[in-house]
């Protein structure tokens, strides 16, 4: 039996169809207003709901989206008044399932009604079959959308068996993610291989990836299975594909193709049955139009892409990588877990990380390292060329002055009148001065004799202003 909710402010319409909905065994509800309409959506679950266009509280259509997006999900029929010519067109541009005009006969809402149940069956029958599994991130840490979208492409590539092709800047997570394809795939049993072709020793590539016979060249002196092989009813993820010297893209397209090759010094072919990912962060279309790249090998490689967005470009994660990762090396290092202020968190996520994920990782291990014993990391702690990047970008937006890193050294314009020239200019004499300071430490690595020859301070003068300034020195 399914549940039916009739919105239409006519008695009549409700009685009608309430009358026609019971005797298909179904259950109605009738509502008398959108308002009503809606909040029993919210509350109930519906398969099917009929709703009158023209309400006394409001546009049948404008409520159409809300209506859909109630917790049942209920397909929605749209009555449209009697010889509207817009208004087939717009129920059906709105999102709804069918329309039915007013002074419809009953076998035309009867069949209505039926297609859409029958629908909506369908639906829910194909949504129980592809349950999704529960995708095993294999440690990808981060919840944007351009994130989420990639962990639909695994979970989508993982459902089949086609070859997968990852690109992405350098540092954007392509070996997790063909790890996180693989863990995912009916082949997560099996072998995974790793082939990185930007460390294939030109001399020894053929054997290494086909294998060899026993005396095959000096020093063969067993046979040995190669890469290709190992992967045997596996998977083989063949990392910067890009570098595959040209000499073997040919023998290696054969192999995609019929997965059969002849290992270095054999006659005879032998099997592999394996599925590939590739990667790369190189352009791979330009290496074939410069004759670097074979272009039936690429047709081969492209069957199902997931493009890694750059970590600039999905900066929501950054907070939640830079915790992963910190929390991550302080257990390596047996150290507490490290505070973020909230300036070292903003200086990150305002860096445009070039290198991506890897250099933030890398960064972060500094950052360890530079703070030991402190309990918070601040901006301070981290490398002096990411500081005075984001301290750039930040005054040539126009937002000298503002917060930056642990200085909190604001000159307030909120009431509308500018500082006195004199305190303006101490503020920011006093904010250059520790900035000064932070960074002859940082380059010196804290050692006072050097940092006196470069500032052409004294000793004591530069104890003074460090103290002067709080600023600590590591050991
Ligand atoms: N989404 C992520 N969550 C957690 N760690 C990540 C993520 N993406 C990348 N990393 C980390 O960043 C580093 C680089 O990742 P990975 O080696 O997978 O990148 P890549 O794109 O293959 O780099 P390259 O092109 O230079 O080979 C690794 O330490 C990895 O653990």
């Amino acid at each position: 039996m399914a549940k039916i909710l009739i919105i239409d402010d006519e008695e009549m319409m409700c009685e009608t169809l309430s009358t026609l909905v019971e005797r298909k065994k179904h259950q109605a509800t009738s509502a008398m207003t959108l308002q009503e309409g809606i909040r029993l959506a919210a509350n109930e679950d519906f398969d099917v709901v009929f709703l009158d266009v023209k309400m006394p509280d409001g546009n049948g259509l404008d409520a159409l989206p809300t209506i859909e997006a109630s917790p049942s999900n209920p397909e929605v029929i749209i009555m449209t008044g009697f010889g509207d010519p817009n208004g087939a067109e717009l129920a059906i541009k709105c999102g709804a399932w069918d329309y039915v005009e007013k002074g419809f006969s009953i076998k035309e809402i009867t069949l209505s009604l039926e297609r859409a149940l029958q629908y909506r069956k369908e639906k829910k029958e194909a949504n129980e079959k592809r349950k999704p599994v529960r995708l095993k991130r294999a440690n990808i840490i981060g919840h944007s959308p351009a994130l989420n979208n990639c962990l639909d492409m695994v979970a989508q590539a993982a459902e089949s068996d086609a070859n997968v092709f990852i690109t992405g800047e350098t540092g954007t997570g392509k070996e997790l993610f063909a790890r996180a394809v693989y863990e995912n795939s009916l082949r997560s049993e099996q072998e995974f291989v790793v082939v990185d072709c930007t460390s294939l020793p030109e001399t020894l590539v053929e054997s290494l990836l086909f294998g060899h016979e026993k005396g095959s060249f000096t020093g063969a002196d067993r046979a040995q299975n190669g890469l290709i092989r190992q992967a045997h009813k596996g998977t083989l993820f063949l990392d910067e594909v890009g570098e595959l010297p040209m000499s073997l893209q040919k023998s290696f397209l054969r192999v995609l193709q019929e997965h059969r090759f002849r290992p270095v010094g054999s006659n005879k072919e032998v099997e592999s049955e394996f599925r590939l990912i590739a990667a790369t962060n190189r352009d791979l279309d330009a290496m074939v139009e410069s004759g670097e790249f074979r272009s039936d090998l690429l047709f081969r490689l492209r069957t199902f892409i997931i493009e890694l967005p750059p970590l600039r470009e999905r900066r929501d994660d950054i907070k939640e990588l830079a915790r992963y990762h910190m929390d991550k090396y302080c257990h390596q290092y047996g150290l507490d877990s490290k505070g973020f202020s909230p300036e070292f968190l903003e200086t990150l996520v305002s860096y445009p990380w070039p290198g991506n994920v890897r250099e933030l990782v890398n960064t972060l291990e500094r950052s360890l390292t530079t703070a030991r014993f402190d309990q918070t990391l601040y901006p301070k702690h981290l490398p002096s060329h990411i500081r005075v990047h984001v301290r750039r970008a930040e005054m040539e937006a126009g937002q000298a002055g503002e917060s930056k890193g642990d200085d909190q050294h604001t000159i307030s314009r909120s009431s509308g009148t500018l500082p006195k020239l004199q305190d303006y200019r101490e503020e920011i004499y006093a904010q250059a001065e520790k900035e000064y300071l932070l960074e002859l430490m940082e380059i010196t690595a804290d050692n006072i004799p050097e940092a006196c020859r470069i500032s052409g301070l004294s000793q004591s003068r530069l104890y003074a202003l460090l103290k002067k300034n709080a600023i600590s020195r590591k050991d």
